[in-house]
């Protein structure tokens, strides 16, 4: 990891343990910022892929915005010096409270997913004698070709409004008292490896702000979500830059502000997860690697069948053929058949064996548990040749910190 070996973390932090490199996150933050700066533009990133503050702070530092959806992920934004200004709040079900909090902190925008809670937004910023910025996000029923579970722009999905009915809902809005309208949004799924969805979504929110035009309702931004997929083993999504070429004559044309909210892009590929390997057992059917991470702290594979790779600390030599080398099954010691991290990986083994599983920088830990009561795994930055420690590994008492005994009364 940047000039960091493998063994000097693992003797420092233990594993299971998350490592990010700083500078790869901010490799990927400028290379969006150069690919759009022929136009005003906004990177907002999408602060559920990797939560830790240390990240949150490099990329605040750098000037981005951040996209959240929940008033606790505003609140690591601002622990980490990011500006509510440069905030938009996505999601499908903000609550009062969320509203609250983003109001009187002073977000830029709410892309807003329904009437429902366009009312409550309205009603809020009444209350508090201010009035609310918002967007709609549009779901323009575009296939976004991934995986199902991670589509989110299709009309059966819970996202956004239905973009035939988006026009009337910016016209009731546009009535609300407390209400500013300032853009419009638009986010249709995740690791997305080709252009054309993008360019469909997007054409289908221009013909909404050109109607939009017609009826007087002006817009300062576009929102055009995040996405852009990565290269786990295989994959060979467009890059930043021919996604920005290919989208670029459309946005410029508008003459808006654009947003973007890009997650998985920015920080998975700067991550990994570095586990040992703790028992193997090698069956007349399979062998399994029993590793110390499990599903609990990465559970991509387990929920979306998810490849990533795995790379062991020692590679062999080059050009020489290892005996040992067999097809094994990476599995954590959770109680649960789906409790894996990769199949059928060829490697060479031996208990102790540290391994490393890369793109673990995006919804890794943040997707992380603790079932059957595993202490969450440590976090790690690494920029050049130092290192520091920026997410504790919880301990067993951390575990049932919040629990009591039910009291009996005497
Ligand atoms: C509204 C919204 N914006 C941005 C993102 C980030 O997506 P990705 O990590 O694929 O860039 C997501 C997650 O899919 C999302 O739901
Ligand atoms: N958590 C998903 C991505 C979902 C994005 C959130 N809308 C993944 O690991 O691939």
């Amino acid at each position: 990891m940047e000039d960091v070996s493998i063994s000097e973390l693992v003797k420092s932090y233990d594993t299971p343990c998350y490592v990010y490199s700083q500078q790869a996150i901010l490799d990927v933050y400028h290379d969006y910022n150069e690919s759009f700066a022929a136009i005003d533009h906004r990177i907002c990133y999408a602060v559920k892929a990797n939560s830790n503050i240390a990240v949150l702070g490099v990329l605040a530092a750098a000037g981005a915005g951040f996209d959240i959806v929940s008033r606790g992920e505003l609140a690591r934004v601002l622990a980490a010096g990011g500006q509510a200004s440069r905030v938009v709040f996505s999601g499908v079900g903000k609550t009062r409270d969320d509203i609250e909090f983003a109001l009187t902190q002073g977000i830029s925008c709410f892309n807003v997913e329904s009437i429902s809670e366009l009312t409550l937004i309205n009603m809020v910023a009444k209350q508090l004698d201010k009035r609310a910025p918002i967007s709609l996000r549009v779901n323009p029923d575009v296939d976004a070709k991934t995986h199902p579970y991670i589509s989110t722009g299709l009309k059966d999905n819970k996202f956004g409004i239905a973009h035939d009915k988006a026009l009337a809902v910016y016209e009731h809005a546009a009535t609300l008292s407390h209400i500013d309208i300032v853009g419009i949004d638009c986010h249709i799924g995740s690791q997305l490896t080709e252009v054309a969805p993008f360019i469909a979504a997007l054409d289908k929110v221009i013909e909404l702000i050109h109607s939009l035009r017609e009826k007087g309702i002006e817009l300062r931004h576009v929102d055009l979500g995040g996405g852009l997929g990565v290269r786990y083993i295989e994959e060979k999504p467009v890059t930043i830059d021919e996604f920005a070429q290919a989208l670029l004559p459309k946005l410029t044309e508008l003459g808006l502000t654009v947003f973007f909210e890009p997650g998985r892009s920015m920080v998975a590929n700067a991550g990994i997860l570095l586990t040992r390997v703790d028992v193997l057992k090698p069956t007349e059917h399979k062998n399994f690697a029993i590793v110390d991470a499990a599903m609990n702290d990465l559970i991509r594979p387990a929920l979306y069948q998810a490849e990533m790779a795995v790379i062991p600390e020692v590679l062999p030599s080059e050009g020489i053929e290892t005996d040992g080398t067999q097809a094994w099954d990476i599995v954590g010691a959770i109680c649960e058949t789906g409790d894996f991290l990769a199949k059928d990986r060829l490697l060479s083994l031996a208990t102790g064996d540290i391994l490393a599983i890369t793109g673990a920088g995006a919804y890794g830990f943040a997707m992380s548990s603790n079932y059957n009561s595993r202490p969450r795994a440590a976090e790690v930055m690494v920029v050049g040749t130092q290192h520091q420690l920026i997410g504790k590994r919880e301990t067993i008492a951390d575990l049932y910190a919040g629990e009591t005994l039910w009291q009996t009364e005497k």
